[in-house]
């Protein structure tokens, strides 16, 4: 059994997708351009606002209008933030399963901490983690392993000990190179660019309540 539980944020802990993609469409809008469905965004949700610039637009971050898109794509953001964002199904029954336990559990995200932590002090539980990491709170964002061995040291846990849990191959990769278990998340937006099984994650799960079973809990 680990001792601690850490989630990536976007596409694992919560499903963010509706309000980066109103985010996008209003920007899309302002522009005199078509809105994009959520269902053809999701999958680009899992790369955040490079994701959402790259299908609203076709930009990279190295063509010249990217940064300006960016601000301005974040400036909506930031007012839609948690609108329509909510837990997956089976974190809630998840994290209470740890709690009553005594494991602690985190949040370690490439979100910047100006969007992440509003978001997690207006969702359900976020205000309960035991850390939360984001992608500006340590110099490398994942898929280095640096924002996880922070979140290690704040828990005083050793790497070992502690799963990580994501949705993107990023996540699994600085969970390797943290030298952490880790499980891919399944439900997740998982990206378009490679297949869920060749991320070299030790387990696949399928939906939260999978993570009990992994855990050995029962549910509460
Ligand atoms: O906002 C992002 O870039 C992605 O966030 P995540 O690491 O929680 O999936
Ligand atoms: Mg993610």
């Amino acid at each position: 059994m680990f001792e601690a539980v850490l989630f990536d944020l976007d596409g694992t802990f919560a499903d963010t997708a509706p309000d980066l993609g109103a985010a996008l469409n209003t920007l899309l809008q302002e522009d005199g351009r078509t809105p994009v469905p959520l269902e053809v965004l999701r999958p680009h949700t899992s790369a955040g606002t490079r994701g959402m610039l790259r299908v609203g637009y076709g930009l990279t971050p190295d063509a010249a209008p990217y940064a300006a898109l960016a601000q301005r794509f974040l400036a909506h953001y930031s007012t839609t933030l948690c609108r329509q964002t909510r837990l997956f199904p089976g974190i809630h029954t998840l994290v209470c399963a740890l709690e009553a336990r005594g494991k602690r559990w985190g949040i370690v995200t490439n979100k910047p901490k100006r969007f992440t932590e509003p978001l997690l002090n207006a969702l359900p539980l976020g205000p309960r983690a035991a850390c939360v990491v984001s992608g500006d709170s340590t110099p490398r964002p994942k898929p280095a392993p640096d924002s996880l061995l922070f979140a290690c040291e704040q828990l005083n846990i050793a790497p070992a000990s502690t799963l990580y849990v994501g949705d993107d191959l990023r996540d699994i990769e600085a969970g390797r190179a943290a030298g952490m278990p880790t499980a891919a998340a399944a439900w997740g937006y998982l990206g378009l660019d490679h297949p869920i099984d060749s991320w070299g994650a030790d387990w696949i799960v399928d939906s939260p309540e999978a993570l009990l079973d992994l855990c050995n809990l029962e549910s509460c």
